[in-house]
């Protein structure tokens, strides 16, 4: 690797997510006590992308479930700006490969939804709402229901249902996965023009290595499962990216050897354990 690009982990201090030898086990019936994920370490700033990639299965995302309190860690730490999580903490946002859309609802309704959950009035919800609608593009379509809308809209009114509430942290499994290609591209732009200036926070898990590449500010290896923190490559390509135009320059492909160097090996382990079969 290129060692003068690699920047120092952050300090505590500064992080935003700091996950300390978290370790998560899960008993269930067939498979008995079984370890997920193994002294997993790492730490992610205030308003940093961090991407994650690794072989199917590994354990992407039960990280992704310690940071959001959906789990808890069973050895480890795992805090929040700050304080550990033991719950759900405050400024967190979710976005998942299914969408969170409620079918009943129309497009400016299920915007609006999170902060009317959040106690905000509802024309001021609904005023911030349209708001959100003009950023992601999706003016003209208020009225619509979620099943009258394109798999790329319903990413659209994902994203503003996940940023309406600012989140000061944004947790994305996957979101882009069930997209065709050129859609998925779009997407990407859209959510780095989106979260550009926001001050957020991003841990991001993906299969897609340009998809890594191309939205981080580092992306993180892990091992085949129970998943370990491999390596932690810095992405040190200029912002504003338009995907499209990046993912063809050498720097970028010299990365994408880079992370498919580190990853392989682990994609091959797990390959060898049959575990392809069940992705
Ligand atoms: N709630 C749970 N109870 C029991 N086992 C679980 C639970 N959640 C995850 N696991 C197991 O933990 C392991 C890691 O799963 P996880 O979903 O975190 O992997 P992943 O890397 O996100 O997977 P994928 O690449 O397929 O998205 C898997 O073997 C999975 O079956």
């Amino acid at each position: 690797m290129n060692s003068q690009i690699r920047r120092p982990e952050p300090d505590d201090a500064e992080a935003a997510i700091v996950l300390r030898r978290a370790t998560k086990r899960f008993t269930t019936r067939d498979r008995g006590a079984f370890t997920a994920i193994v002294d997993v370490d790492l730490q992610v700033r205030a308003g940093e992308f961090v991407t994650i990639v690794g072989p199917t299965g590994c354990g992407k995302s039960t990280t992704l479930s310690l940071v959001s309190g959906l789990e808890a860690a069973s050895a480890g730490e795992v805090s929040v700006n700050g304080r550990p999580v033991s719950g759900i903490p405050d400024g967190v946002g979710y976005m998942f490969q299914t969408d969170a859309t409620l079918p009943w609802k129309n497009v400016l309704d299920n915007i609006a939804i999170g902060l009317r959950y959040r106690g905000v009035g509802k024309s001021e919800a609904v005023e911030r709402a349209r708001d959100w609608i003009g950023r992601v593009g999706l003016t003209g379509f208020e009225d619509r229901y979620p099943h009258q809308l394109s798999g790329g809209m319903r990413k659209r009114v994902a994203m503003a249902q996940t940023l309406i509430t600012e989140p000061s942290l944004l947790l994305m499994d996957e979101p882009f996965g069930a997209l065709d290609v050129q859609t998925r591209e779009l997407m990407q732009d859209e959510l780095l023009r989106l979260w550009s200036g926001s001050g957020a926070a991003v841990v991001f898990v993906t299969h897609d290595l340009t998809e890594a590449i191309a939205l981080a500010d580092r992306v993180v290896v892990m091992t085949a499962g129970p998943a370990t923190v491999k390596d932690s490559i810095p992405v040190d390509l200029p912002r504003p990216r338009k995907v499209e135009e990046i993912r063809l320059t050498p720097e970028f492909i010299e990365l994408y050897k880079r992370v498919w160097d580190s990853l392989r090996e682990e994609v091959e382990i797990t390959r060898a354990r049959g575990a392809s079969n069940v992705a």
